[in-house]
């Protein structure tokens, strides 16, 4: 039979230790909200070149003055910076003009994403992202952690969804304000489920089933407060403007060759600092960097619950052997705690979106976290068949499978809202057509030129001299929240352009055409789908296959 981690004792190196959340950022009150409301502005004066873009920033995107206004920027010595609130406003800002000067195009100058970031952003911006320990691309944490105010300090639940708004937003619109907020109001009522998790952890080491109840109680309480929430998001955020309006802005800058970046995005200043000679872009290519867009999918929140109840997840398309309770007990006994571990790759990779304490925590949870295992062992096959209610052991195991009952159901509710928020505005289309969209080297480069080597180019592999590349027939591209993967492309090589503002190299866009081909309307992150096609997800996975494969695995982890 497997042994529980013993009781601690001081000089024993495997010895239990209990986590304690201040050790990784979390909060008592917040969970992985900050305790303080994140900061309107950085004080310190020398920082005002950023914050007074902010001032402005939903009328500068929509008069398209922040590329402008971004390249004047100067190049800000983030050393000033002295609290980590001022990191994390530091982070929040720079995460909102940068993905406005990528994707803030004005497509009446016939301008495309930028494949480069000038060093006024990405040299602060990298800095500050190795001090949070987070990959330097908009994510959950810029938008719902560190983005929030509260209302009304005096109210009754000062952080009920309710009494909360955002400090930024894209569009400017509430819907965008709301789409933000319904995960920032989740994080702060599953406060006391991560508290609760952790006295589950040390109701095991005390073998204490009442503890244990009681603190999975808790975490279904929680885990019914989540339910309620997310599907508020019907309230006040339009289909149509999250996924028409909201969603381009989120997006990153990994498998976007349709969107104008087969690439990726060069960080001026941080990774082409010591380029040997501009005739090598073989050497430069590999230092565009590939990240994925925010998705709530980085909230440490989800897989801490997951971790906590056992919830395993397997590569998508492999899915794991959770089947039956005497398979899984089975299996307990034979290999004891030291299952291979085999995770979703993707859900994995989204760790390294979150803060380096947050993500600590889940692997520390990991380690450290028996629940399901101890409410396995504690019910025979016997009491499981005749269901004494009443006693401890069946209590508990209805406790935890209340978890993940609720688990599942928050999993079946977010797939009915990515059916609508994605799936349903794909199909249909957007209202308004956009402008077309030509090259953004149209002035570097003559349009015909530009057809001509794009017909050079598919005939060969090699680079059109002077000429952008890409792909008047490429294929039409399904569409993904928040960023848009799709077919993976043949990608040309880039040519190198010097263009007026920097020597990044120009990336390839799809021209004109090959957008009218797809859906003709302009727009390459928010796109109608054709018929017939999957709406893939950030790894290049089918999203609904993944989702619903991560429902499943929940479900099957009930006892
Ligand atoms: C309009 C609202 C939303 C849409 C359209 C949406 C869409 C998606 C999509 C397409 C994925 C697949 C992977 C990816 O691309 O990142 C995903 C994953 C995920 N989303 Fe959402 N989402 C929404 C709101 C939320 C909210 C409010 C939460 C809760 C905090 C949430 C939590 C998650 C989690 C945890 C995953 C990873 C898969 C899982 O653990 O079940 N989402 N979302």
């Amino acid at each position: 039979m497997p042994q529980f981690p013993q009781p601690k004792h001081d000089k024993d190196p495997m010895a239990y230790v209990p986590l304690r959340l201040e050790d990784y950022d979390i909060s008592p009150t917040n969970g992985f909200l900050p305790t303080e409301p994140p900061l309107r502005r950085i004080s310190n004066p020398y920082f005002e070149p950023w914050e007074r873009i902010m001032d402005k920033f939903n009328q500068y995107l929509l008069a398209h003055h922040i590329r402008r206004l971004v390249r004047k920027m100067p190049v800000l010595d983030t050393s000033k910076l002295e609290t980590q609130a001022e990191f994390q406003r530091a982070f929040t800002i720079l995460s909102f003009m940068a993905h406005a000067f990528v994707w803030g195009r004005n497509s009446a100058l016939s301008e495309s994403a930028s494949d480069f970031l000038p060093a006024s952003i990405s040299i602060p911006w990298v800095s500050v992202a190795k001090f949070l320990q987070i990959n330097p691309v908009i994510c959950c944490a810029a938008v719902c952690h560190w983005n929030w105010q509260i209302l009304d300090e005096n109210a009754k639940d000062p952080m009920d969804i309710d009494n909360l708004g955002t400090l930024h937003t894209f569009s400017g619109s509430t819907d965008e304000s709301w789409f933000y907020l319904v995960t920032t109001a989740i994080e702060a009522k599953c406060a006391q489920g991560i508290n609760a998790i952790l006295d589950a952890v040390a109701s095991v080491e005390e073998d204490n089933m009442e503890r244990m109840t009681h603190a999975l109680h808790k975490i279904a309480h929680s885990l019914r407060d989540a339910n309620t929430l997310l599907v508020r998001i019907y309230e006040r955020c339009d289909p149509y403007v999250f996924y028409w309006k909201i969603r381009e802005f989120l997006a990153g800058w990994e498998n976007m060759a349709e969107a104008g970046l087969p690439y990726g995005v060069l960080y001026e200043g941080v990774d082409d600092t010591d380029t040997p000679s501009l005739d090598s872009w073989q050497e430069l290519i590999w230092r565009f960097r590939k990240y994925a867009g925010g998705s709530a999918a980085q909230t440490p929140l989800l897989q801490a619950f997951d971790i906590a109840l056992g919830i395993k997840h397997y590569p998508t398309g492999k899915q794991g052997l959770q089947s039956s309770v005497s398979d899984a007990r089975k299996r307990l006994y034979e290999l004891g705690f030291s299952e291979p571990p085999v995770a979703n790759s993707y859900l994995v990779r989204m760790r390294d979106y979150m803060p380096g304490g947050h993500r600590r925590f889940l692997e520390d949870l990991a380690a450290t976290c028996r629940i399901r295992e101890y409410v396995l062992l504690a019910c025979s096959d016997q009491m499981l068949q005749a269901g004494h209610d009443g006693d401890l052991q069946v209590s508990m195991r209805q406790a935890y499978n209340e978890c993940i009952d609720l688990m599942k159901a928050f999993r079946d509710k977010h797939i009915m809202l990515v059916t609508r928020y994605i799936i349903a505005q794909a199909n249909t289309g957007p209202l308004m057509p956009a402008p077309p969209v030509t090259s953004v080297s149209s002035h570097i480069i003559p349009h015909a030129s530009h057809t001509q080597a794009l017909m050079r180019a598919r005939s060969s592999d090699t680079p059109p001299p002077g000429g952008r590349l890409g792909g008047d027939s490429l294929p039409a591209d399904p569409t993904m929240y928040p960023q848009t993967n799709t077919h993976s492309l043949r990608l040309a090589q880039p040519t190198r352009v010097r263009s007026q503002n920097h020597h990044a190299l120009q990336s390839a866009a799809p021209s004109q055409a090959s957008f009218s081909s797809t859906n003709g309307k302009g727009n390459r992150l928010a796109r109608k789908v054709e018929d017939g096609s999957v709406v893939r997800g950030t790894g290049g996975t089918d999203a609904m296959q993944f989702l619903k494969q991560v429902r499943n695995e929940t479900a099957n982890t009930r006892i």
